[in-house]
């Protein structure tokens, strides 16, 4: 088809959306957020008229003081069946299992017709996390985040991914295009295309799923794997790139890049020793040897924010220190919602503020030579390596289970929390 008639075809197809989305009691505007194989996500304003009727939407946009949502239209015509029978149905229904947590973007609800699948989603403004690392590097002149941001952001997708699993859902497709961030800065765990049930604890998974760069060598060995530990090698990739903004392994041949990932990691000199250490925890390459969800979160990197939390808990009773002590993230993170004191695992794992569940819930970055980037990205050489899997400064957390006591190691010296 020549470029003006696909314009004209393409200027119909979108008069046809913002009619079918009016008639469901939305405004399309023809801001695009983003874009995947396909669909084409827009800004849209709820009407009053819709507000009425989803009491959870209602609710959700009064919090955020506006009534903007993101819709995700799917061209289920032009996709494959396999996608819009399979995956289409279990984006849908993860989405719907895992919405209690504050850091999970939100269905708000789904329409469709022989046509397209419209998915109203929970507005996450500011892009996606590559983005944001892009342009914090950019201002730094620097590639990456500082340490500190990264761990609010790191500790804020941990307790999402652990929510995830306690809820049976394991991603598959973690990485940083998939990681939103909203107008405050809070992180919103989306593209849930390739979810799948974890099922049985042990039950393994033979698809492949995600992207290369991010994908567990098991799979890309073609073995059955288990899903939540594939989740956890994502997650030491993810980590990698928001402190390095680069991607740890990058190969187009296959077989280079299981070689790259035999060798592990090399590291910048700068890091701290204990950021390696957690990302060398994750990234190993038998899957049972990786840290699990509670091993991170008691990880001496995530001290400070085992601290903030310690804090909180303090702020909760009288003669405590004032919130504003806090890190900004975790601000956010605890609004002050429950009163229990806050292991870190239960932390890790609570739904963090969603209320019952509603009812009818149903332009690339530019190329840079050393920045993270869709297509690819420079590896490191020649940094030095830091030995040892154990962190040097001894461990800070023990204990997480419900009925017994959590320590904190903190540099001043100890709390027990009962
Ligand atoms: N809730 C949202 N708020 C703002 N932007 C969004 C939202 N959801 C998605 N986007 C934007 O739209 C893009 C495509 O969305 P998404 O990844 O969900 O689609 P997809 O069809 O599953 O993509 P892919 O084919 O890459 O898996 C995202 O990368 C993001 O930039």
């Amino acid at each position: 088809m020549k470029g003006s008639a696909r314009r004209k075809l393409d200027q119909l197809n979108f008069m046809e959306q913002v009619r079918e989305c009016r008639d469901n009691g939305y405004l399309l505007s023809s801001r695009k957020m983003g874009s995947g194989a396909f669909s084409k996500v827009y800004l849209a304003y709820a009407t009053h008229e819709r507000l009425r009727h989803n009491p959870k939407l209602a609710s959700d946009l009064r919090g955020k003081r506006h009534v903007m949502v993101a819709i995700k239209i799917i061209s289920t015509a032009e996709a494959p069946v396999e996608f819009s029978q399979k995956f289409l149905p279990r984006e849908i229904s993860s989405l719907n299992t895992t919405y209690k947590h504050l850091n999970v973007v939100q269905l708000y609800e789904t329409y469709q017709n022989s046509r397209r699948s419209y998915l109203v989603l929970e507005l996450a403004a500011r892009g996606d996390l590559l983005e944001h690392i892009n342009s914090v590097s950019d201002h730094r002149c620097r590639p990456g985040l500082e340490e500190d941001e990264a761990r609010g952001l790191f500790w804020q997708l941990v307790s999402t991914v652990a929510h995830c699993h306690s809820s049976g859902i394991v991603h598959r497709d973690l990485k940083c295009e998939n990681i939103l961030l909203d107008d405050q800065g809070l992180l919103k765990l989306s593209d849930f295309g390739f979810a799948n049930r974890s099922g049985l604890k042990n039950s393994l998974l033979s698809t492949f799923c995600g992207s290369v760069a991010y994908t567990a060598p098991e799979i890309l060995m073609s073995k059955m794997y288990n899903g939540e530990q594939a989740d956890l090698w994502s997650l030491g990739i993810i980590l990698y790139t928001k402190v390095t903004g680069k991607l740890p392994f990058k190969e187009r041949q296959l077989h280079r890049m299981l070689h790259l990932m035999h060798q592990g990691p090399t590291f910048r000199p700068g890091m701290s020793p204990e950021c390696q250490d957690l990302i060398r925890g994750l990234l190993q390459l038998r899957p049972r040897a990786r840290l699990d969800l509670q091993q991170v979160a008691a990880h001496c990197w995530m001290l400070p924010i085992a601290h903030a939390l310690f804090l909180t808990m303090l702020s909760s009773s009288p003669e405590k220190p004032a919130k504003s002590q806090l890190p900004a993230a975790l601000d956010h993170m605890e609004p002050g919602r429950d009163s229990q004191p806050p292991r870190l695992l239960q932390q890790l794992q609570r739904p963090q503020h969603r209320g019952p569940h509603h009812a009818s819930a149903s332009g690339p970055m530019p190329e840079r030579p050393d920045a993270v980037s869709r297509r690819g990205a420079v590896c490191p050489a020649g940094a030095p390596e830091y030995g040892g899997s154990q962190c040097g400064g001894g461990c800070l957390l023990v204990a997480l289970s419900p009925s017994s006591t959590c320590a904190i190691r903190t540099t001043p010296g100890y709390y027990l929390v009962n």
